[in-house]
């Protein structure tokens, strides 16, 4: 008797569950909204009863509502590395470069993660909900919903959400496609695209690595060691309570290398790069929205600082009368009022965006400036603690175009390297210059060819070197002469004068 009973109770409790099953999904798509979240609503609550599961949901829905969810997007990211192992559905989209497909959880899918010997599901949901915007009847919220006993609350809470937001974040970075921001907005998008926007960016695919710079080994090494040391500071720069940042002043003449180093060491620590153009920028205020809109792991570069404004000595002859020195708090205050009335950037106020709170903001960046001309920029500027490392990059030496030469030719000995070795120490040419000369202009240059062209280069460089050091020792000598004939003519003159004097007084 008793076994039938419960068969057939088992019978009908399995055609209920079955029923609900297959009417569930017509309910999810007939139901109206208010009657199904109605539905929801108690159903989790009578299930909240006897459910030793606790869920937490990560909705895409952020605060800004133009923008999704921070948490969401780096627990989709962490799961990006979860799902393709243990998904039964999984959604495609073309990632980094568009070379490669990226696999994520697609929606009403479950996997199951463990920590610590923990097991934790994880789900992607899809609810329709009223909008929030009159003008939009239903929104649809994306969300992760994840799931685990009551019994490791804490465990779940204290460590493993942690976890998943710090890897999440960790391979975020490690896939994703590197920037280059620029200040300038951009004139193809129509105007009401560029409204408020401080940076647009492009992807930075630039190709310039260390191995492919002209440069003397040991100068490139120690720009490497430097680099890395620096983006494994964290715990150091937080012992010593400094922000995460570090100043380099590149300089030399055009065509050394200084714009290709820089995309290098983008290159080498997986940066993004802000490409600051200082003339576009209206005032200090505008400066300061600009530097908190960038993110961590990121070099903010200013090209020729030099020719951006008239930083030069600005600040220094303002401040001459009162102070020799070269600190920006010694400004006195109503002048460096009147610097910020003039509405544009000035000197103190970009020395405040390196060093002052702004730039606290983030983490991990390098500020970068460029300039031509070393001398012609405000010791303020350029002093330690602003710009950490000073990097001249020079006219190309031997070292130099032994690099260029393997990368370009292919080549690490030739019979010509000489010529060029004994060339090169007698005249100065740019390492642009030497590359635009190696590179084959036709399928018919070979190396030889290249060679030659390059050597025909130096000597004409050394030509004009020398014609130039004529000129400039004419220069002088006529200078010399002058000198010289109008100090002659003025012992004349004095001369002159004396005996007169001596005669006027022999008269008397
Ligand atoms: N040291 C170098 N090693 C390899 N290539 C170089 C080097 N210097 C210059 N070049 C080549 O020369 C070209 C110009 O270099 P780059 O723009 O980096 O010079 P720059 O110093 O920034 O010049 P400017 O001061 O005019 O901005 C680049 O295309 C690069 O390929
Ligand atoms: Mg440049």
């Amino acid at each position: 008797m008793l076994p039938t009973t419960l068969t057939m109770l088992w019978t009908s409790v399995t055609a209920s569950v079955g029923s609900i099953l297959v009417l569930l999904p017509f309910f999810e798509r007939y139901c109206p909204v208010g009657l199904r979240q109605y539905f929801d609503k108690y159903t989790t609550i009578i299930t909240s009863y006897f459910n030793p599961y606790i869920d937490i949901s990560f909705s895409d829905v952020s605060e800004l509502w133009f923008k999704r969810s921070d948490a969401y997007l780096t627990v989709e990211t962490y799961l990006s590395n979860k799902a393709p192992k243990s998904a039964k559905r999984l959604k495609a989209e073309l990632g980094k470069d568009c070379s490669k497909v990226v696999l994520s959880l697609d929606v009403h899918q479950t996997v199951l993660d463990e920590f610590r010997g923990v097991k934790i599901w994880w789900t992607s949901k899809k609810e329709v909900n009223r909008s929030r915007f009159s003008y939009r009847d239903e929104e649809t919220t994306m969300s992760y919903m994840l799931t685990f006993h009551k019994r490791y609350r804490d465990l779940i809470i204290e460590s493993y959400l942690e976890h998943v937001m710090k890897e999440g974040k960790e391979i975020g970075v490690r896939n994703r496609q590197r920037k280059l921001y620029t200040n300038c907005p951009n004139e193809k998008s129509p105007w009401y695209m560029n409204r408020g926007i401080m940076w647009s960016s492009i992807f930075f695919e630039h190709p310039a690595n260390f191995e492919r710079i002209g440069l003397d080994p040991e100068t490139k090494q120690e720009i490497v060691d430097d680099l890395l040391t620096f983006s494994k500071s964290k715990d150091y720069y937080e012992k010593i309570g400094k922000p995460w940042k570090r100043g380099y002043l590149l300089h030399g003449p055009p065509g050394t290398g200084k714009s290709t180093m820089i995309a290098a060491m983008a290159n080498l620590l997986g940066y993004d790069v802000y490409d600051l153009e200082l003339t576009a920028v209206k005032d200090n205020t505008e400066l300061r929205k600009l530097l908190i809109e960038t993110t961590a792991k990121s070099i903010l570069v200013i090209e020729d600082i030099d020719c951006s404004l008239d930083l030069t000595g600005q600040r220094k002859s303002k401040t001459k009368k009162s102070s020799d020195d070269d600190d920006v708090n010694e400004i006195p205050k109503k002048e460096a009022k009147e610097e910020e009335k003039s509405n544009k950037v000035t000197l103190s106020g970009l020395l405040n965006v390196i060093d002052g709170l702004w730039s606290a903001c983030g983490g991990e960046r390098l500020i970068i400036f460029t300039t031509n001309f070393l001398e012609k920029l405000d010791p303020a500027l350029i002093r330690s603690g602003r710009m950490d490392k000073h990097i001249e990059l020079s006219y190309c030496k031997f070292e130099a175009f032994k690099v260029l030469a393997k990368n370009y030719l292919d080549l690490e000995k030739h019979p010509m390297f000489d010529t060029i070795q004994r060339l090169m120490g007698e005249t100065n040419i740019t390492p642009a210059d030497v590359a635009e000369k190696l590179m084959p202009k036709s399928s018919s240059d070979d190396a030889n060819k290249c060679l030659s062209t390059l050597i025909q280069a130096l000597e004409e460089a050394k030509e004009k070197a020398a014609e130039k050091k004529d000129e400039e020792d004419k220069l002088k000598e006529e200078e010399a002469a002058k000198k010289k004939d109008g100090e002659l003519k003025l012992n004349v003159k004095e001369n002159d004068e004396v005996k007169v004097k001596e005669e006027d007084q022999a008269t008397k």
